[in-house]
């Protein structure tokens, strides 16, 4: 009989191991070790910053078994109780954002001592003891700092709440949007209504419900399209998440090489812009980028591309993608449709994919989807070891992912959650999915592509490379 393996010595032998393989890597990049008493971000907290390979998957080990570990200590029922009022975390730190907190301790005399919370009161014109509590709560949750008793300072995660920073637009317009939605889940789930509760159209939705409508979140004929302004809100948010995966997309994917024959990138529902403006500014020598949208986009789209200094190669072109493109028959262009096609059905989805054939039908012209690709939560206890995956990539420049390790997810788990997370937010207000690999297969094939590769990033996404089939 084989002995029972120790999920604690196995995951516990992950971390160890990973956490040496992370420290060595900051020393060789000569960062200093990150610091739970630091006010400033560190290096590696700079959404531009691209860790080594060997760096970013001993992180991802490292975050992925404490994640495993805390499972098999934490009480069941203090989870339970701490996750039925996970909600006064967010709320909270969208009331820092809102009140400016991370500038007002900024400002303070010594912004290391942080600001007294009877002065953070009085700026805000807020309830001192009310305020105190809120604070408290969220820097149990890793957000800001108490130096000392009753006074608040920054810390590394609490800069991302800076005005104009991603954290600050996801924590204050997703949170509009998801928190709200996701509350509707339930009650759409066991919709009375039989036709409600199963249909899969986008007018019959958690968000429906919150909304009290009968528009479609997105579409020429939706919501976001008769309300601009939300419209541009919600790019915000979306350009925000995609701060989060543009790294690994620009840097783990050979876009150079790809553009060598062809005239242009063309960014389909490409939002405000935010991955055609980093590919813009990683690789000057590709000249032509072409950001298409509907029309409710174009003022955000342009205001963001000129923030960017990028508007003389970056346009803005307004195209439906269920009709005819544009560029079709125009020249040779990449095709890129990022976080598209997990919005819509698999009808539909497929009718945007056969526009999208015809352009590369007769053409050099190619199509890239990037979308994560989940995986099943499913986990095994025979699995090559961190350490041996680790020393495997030593001196790697090329990004792998390391095969899971024993009680690790397939998808590494909470270190993949934005994907899952995104998911639940696409049932709730669009009826849609994220897809796995047979969906997405499935989807082109119907539109009579095939998939040619999927290339892993460092990021929660895959770039997914089509051909005509
Ligand atoms: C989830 S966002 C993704 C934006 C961007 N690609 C990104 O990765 O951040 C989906 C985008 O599709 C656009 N969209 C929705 N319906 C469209 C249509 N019929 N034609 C063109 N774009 C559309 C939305 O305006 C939105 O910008």
């Amino acid at each position: 009989m084989s002995e029972a393996i120790s999920e604690i010595s196995s995951l516990l032998e992950t971390l160890t191991s990973s956490i040496d393989v992370f420290k060595s890597e900051l020393a060789r990049q000569q960062f200093s070790e990150p610091s739970l008493s630091a006010s400033q971000p560190h290096p590696i907290d700079d959404p531009t910053y691209v860790p080594p390979p060997l760096m970013y998957e001993a992180r991802r080990l490292a975050v992925s078994s404490l994640n495993q570990l805390r499972l098999l200590l934490e009480s069941p029922l203090e989870a339970a109780i701490n996750i039925s009022m996970a909600s006064g975390e967010i709320q909270g730190l969208r009331l820092a954002a809102e009140i400016e907190l991370p500038e007002i301790l900024d400002a303070a005399t010594d912004p290391e001592e942080g600001e007294d919370i009877r002065v953070i009161a009085e700026r805000t014109k807020t309830d001192q003891r009310k305020l105190e509590g809120i604070l408290r709560h969220v820097v149990k949750k890793g957000w800001f700092r108490e130096t000392k008793p009753g006074y608040f300072a920054n810390n590394r995660r609490s800069n991302t709440l800076r005005k104009g920073r991603p954290g600050s637009y996801l924590i204050k317009i997703s949170n509009d949007y998801v928190f709200n939605v996701h509350g509707k889940l339930p009650e759409l789930m066991t919709h009375p209504d039989e036709s409600f509760r199963m249909a899969r159209d986008p007018t019959h939705t958690a968000w429906n419900i919150f909304a009290n409508t009968d528009l479609p979140f997105f579409g020429a004929n939706g919501w976001t399209e008769k309300n601009p302004t939300e419209a541009q809100k919600f790019a915000l948010a979306m350009g925000s998440l995609g701060v989060a995966s543009d790294s690994g997309v620009v840097y783990d994917f050979p876009w150079v090489e790809l553009l060598k024959d062809k005239d242009a990138i063309i960014d389909l529902g490409g939002g405000q812009g935010t991955l055609s403006c980093s590919l813009a500014t990683a690789y000057p020598e590709i000249k032509s980028f072409v950001v298409q949208d509907l029309p409710g986009l174009r003022e955000s789209a342009e205001k963001f591309i000129t923030s960017k200094s990028v508007s003389d190669r970056v346009k803005f072109e307004e195209q439906n993608f269920f009709e005819p493109n544009r560029r079709r028959g125009t020249g040779n262009y990449v095709f890129i449709l990022q976080r598209v096609l997990h919005d819509w059905s698999v009808e539909d989805g497929t009718k945007i994919l056969r526009q999208l054939r015809d352009c590369l039908v007769d053409s050099k012209s190619t199509l890239i989807i990037i979308d994560p690709l989940l995986s099943p939560a499913i986990f095994t206890s025979k699995a090559p070891s961190a350490k041996d995956s680790l020393s495997a990539l030593k001196g790697k420049r090329h990004y792998q992912p390391v095969p899971p390790p024993p009680f690790i997810p397939q998808d590494f788990g909470d270190n993949w959650l934005t994907a899952h997370s995104v998911n639940i937010s696409l049932i709730a207000m669009l009826n849609s999915f994220e897809h796995t690999y047979f969906s997405m297969s499935h989807m082109v094939e119907l539109a009579g592509m095939k998939i040619k590769k999927v290339n892993a990033t460092r990021g929660y996404v895959q770039v997914t490379e089509i051909e005509i089939s």
